[in-house]
């Protein structure tokens, strides 16, 4: 039997599954591999608190071996998952989740053994119903208490997680059982009608904006002493914040003990992740034996992304974009604009998405929906926005940064950065709202408009996400 260290597995990503053997809470972080059993195991069990180095070891970015991948979800699932989401004709199946992507088929049997997990996967590479699977393996409809929380960055996400975990959730009426109740505690929604629901009848699954869920908590509506799995959806970004932070914290090392609780951290991103692995386990947020499951950490983007650039003078952008509008003829795309700066709000001018979507109305008349979505529209109108979306036809999203995160609409094929973000971990999201289809390998394009002082930053990004950007000329 081979025995390596962990920080040479780590660099030489063996290609081994990951199969962890029941959680032993004294272990350090030193692994070894069976090679005959393909399972990753403990060395040796100390008290002692993990070192810098052995922290190291848990970043086990091992490539998922095809050859030995579970053929469908349900095989991955079959003893953990109630019959009723994985029975052929029902649910995970009936829209389309048959064969695992590869972040599902590594992490699903991590978070199935009830190991606190980082799930760091790709953009569009289906993090999502990884971890709802995982709570559907846990809680119990029969309890009328709170099981499971899912704390995510933006309303528009939480609703569309709250979707698709109600649509899991939803039970055949033959079988006549309680379906598990799902509530979304989100920022502009009625807050005075959940409080009743809490009260009368308190949820299995919610799912929560900070703002919204600490006004619940502070007002003791909400309790979460029977939390049994904690997620944190977009886990850098929520972070990075500072009004959400300190909340944050608070939720992670209080209401539930981390001993009687898996935790999952969620992100396409996440800068650091050896700090925050450290981190995870100093600050008591995850158990000591918290695994990162990093898939594709040399491709940060999905492949199927085709990167390009057009240089322009600074006030040629808007007939740049008509042009490529007009020569790509995307099914759907995002238009992503800065957001207005104060300074231009105080001296009273449009912001950048109206002026946009003006012109883009004047010189485009009838080719597409035109819609937009940015901070400073109300919840409503957002909420509109997202749905016309969803209709299927062809439509342009003229949007802010608040588009970037987690929004999942699989029918865009194109995005633009009309405007350059800030950093590449902002190039990396918005790039990540086309080409989420993870078993399909047809072309994307994100195209960034660009002056020619701003071609170094982009390729200050193309050098921090390992990616190519070619030039197209109009
Ligand atoms: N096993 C699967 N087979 C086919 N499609 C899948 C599968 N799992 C998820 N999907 C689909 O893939 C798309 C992306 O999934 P999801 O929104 O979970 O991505 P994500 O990893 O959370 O991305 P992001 O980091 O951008 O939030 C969704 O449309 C989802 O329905």
């Amino acid at each position: 039997m081979a025995c390596f260290s962990a920080n040479q597995l780590y660099s030489l990503s063996w290609r081994f599954s990951v199969k962890p053997r029941p959680q032993n809470p004294n272990c350090t972080r030193s692994w070894f591999v069976n090679c005959r059993n393909r399972t990753l195991s403990p060395l040796s069990n100390s008290n002692r608190r993990p070192s810098r180095a052995s922290l190291d070891s848990t970043c086990v970015g091992i490539e998922a071996d095809i050859s030995e991948r579970a053929s469908t979800i349900r095989e991955l699932c079959e003893d953990h998952i109630p019959d009723h989401i994985l029975r052929r004709r029902h649910k995970v199946e009936e829209v389309g989740f048959v064969v695992p992507t590869d972040v599902q088929q590594k992490a699903l049997p991590i978070m199935l053994s009830g190991r606190d997990c980082i799930l760091h996967a790709q953009t569009g590479s289906g993090k999502t119903l990884a971890y709802l699977l995982s709570i559907f393996a846990v809680v119990n409809t029969q309890r009328s208490s709170v099981q499971a929380l899912i704390v995510v960055p933006t309303r528009e996400l939480g609703m569309q997680i709250t979707k698709v975990a109600r649509m899991l959730a939803a039970k055949p009426a033959e079988l006549g059982e309680e379906a598990c109740c799902v509530m979304a505690l989100l920022d502009g929604g009625m807050l005075r009608r959940h409080k009743s629901w809490l009260k009368v009848e308190p949820p299995t699954i919610v799912v929560a904006t900070l703002g919204s869920l600490c006004q619940m908590i502070d007002k003791k509506i909400l309790k979460l002493d029977s939390m049994q799995v904690l997620v944190i959806d977009e886990v850098d970004f929520m972070f990075n914040s500072s009004k959400q932070v300190s909340s944050l914290r608070k939720l992670l090392i209080s209401y539930s003990l981390r001993n009687n609780r898996q935790t999952i951290f969620a992100s396409a991103s996440i800068p650091q992740h050896k700090r925050f692995l450290s981190d995870c386990i100093q600050q008591k947020w995850t158990k000591d034996d918290v695994v990162h499951v990093h898939v594709n950490p040399v491709e940060p983007m999905p492949s199927r992304l085709h990167h390009r650039f057009v240089m322009c003078g600074k006030n040629e952008r808007h007939q740049t974009l008509l042009s490529l509008l007009r020569g790509d003829a995307p099914h759907s795309a995002i238009i992503f604009v800065s957001v207005q700066s104060e300074k231009s709000k105080k001296a009273g001018h449009a912001p950048p998405t109206t002026l946009l979507i003006d012109l883009l109305k004047t010189s485009l008349p009838g080719c597409f929906d035109i819609l937009m979505l940015e901070e400073d529209m109300n919840f409503n109108l957002r909420a509109a926005s997202l749905s016309e979306m969803r209709q299927g036809r062809s439509y342009l999203l003229v949007a802010t940064d608040i588009a970037a995160r987690g929004v999942d609409l699989p029918e865009i094929t194109h995005i633009y950065n009309f405007d350059l973000p800030k950093t590449a971990v902002d190039y990396l999201h918005r790039a990540g709202r086309t080409g989420r289809k993870p078993l399909s390998d047809n072309k994307c394009f994100v195209t960034s408009i660009i002056t020619s002082e701003e071609r170094f930053v982009l390729q200050r990004f193309e050098n921090e996400l390992m990616f190519q950007c070619t030039e197209v000329f109009l």
